[in-house]
């Protein structure tokens, strides 16, 4: 996968380098490219902003320099063409099956916005995803390009060292992950609960899904609507 990042703080992104990520740029798994959106600006300034029509608070992003920036990079190869991504608060929330969506694309572009947001026609002409990472508004995209980044890296094959951890995800199975234990088995007086230490791999794994169940139904129930559960499960959430 290649993933193209342009943005105003390049810096922003040196994260990338490291870690999951880092290793997977390594294994020539995914090329990231980093480009400061001032490149394509004219001017003496290198203005990328200008006020709002309208009115209201804030500053813009000129249409201009966007237009420059993405029609070069992605005129890079000739007949293939990436996947645009825009991270705002006012896009699609981002989700896990979106994340393994993103991580089958051969090629991405992270629009990062900056003030009040990217002028609309660029939106218009360029961006394939609006994506969202949460209710809250961040004072750019990077850091939502970061999270979105290493969601989908995670996926992409030989990224994770054991990949059946991709597998038993939390909302791989559309539920909350349950409770995880370690060594000591028993810690400041609490111990483990006795089923993950029986050997018993069904009763383990019975444990396990009731406990995600339970999880679910407390924290997150809309992700337990328009869901149609097996017998086992239903006495797990009526319980
Ligand atoms: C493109 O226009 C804008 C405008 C304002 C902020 C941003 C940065 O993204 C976020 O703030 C965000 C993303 N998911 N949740 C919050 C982009």
């Amino acid at each position: 996968m290649r993933a193209d990042i342009v943005t105003i703080f390049p810096a922003y992104l040196e994260p990338l380098r490291l870690s999951l990520v880092g290793r997977a740029q390594e294994h020539g798994t995914l090329q990231i490219h980093t480009h400061d959106l001032r490149m394509w600006t004219t001017d003496v300034h290198r203005t990328v902003d200008d006020a709002p029509y309208g009115g209201g608070p804030g500053m813009v992003m000129r249409p201009e320099p966007w237009d420059a920036a993405l029609s070069q990079i992605t005129a890079r190869v000739a007949d293939s063409r990436p996947r645009v991504v825009v991270p705002t608060p006012a896009g699609t929330p981002f989700t896990q099956r979106h994340a393994e969506e993103l991580a089958r694309e051969p090629w991405l572009v992270f629009c990062c916005g900056r003030y009040e947001g990217i002028d609309a026609r660029v939106i218009e002409t360029w961006a394939d995803d609006e994506i969202s990472i949460g209710d809250y508004v961040l004072a750019g995209g990077e850091a939502a390009t970061l999270v979105i980044l290493e969601a989908v890296t995670r996926l992409l094959p030989g990224v994770l060292g054991n990949s059946a951890s991709v597998a038993d995800d939390s909302f791989s199975d559309g539920l909350l992950e349950g409770p995880v234990y370690t060594r000591p088995p028993v810690w400041r007086g609490t111990e483990v609960p006795p089923v993950l230490r029986s050997g018993d791999h069904e009763a383990i794994a019975r444990w396990r899904r009731s406990q995600a169940l339970r999880r679910t139904l407390l924290r997150r129930p809309d992700l337990l609507e328009h869901r149609e559960f097996a017998e086992a499960d239903r006495v797990v959430l009526a319980a």
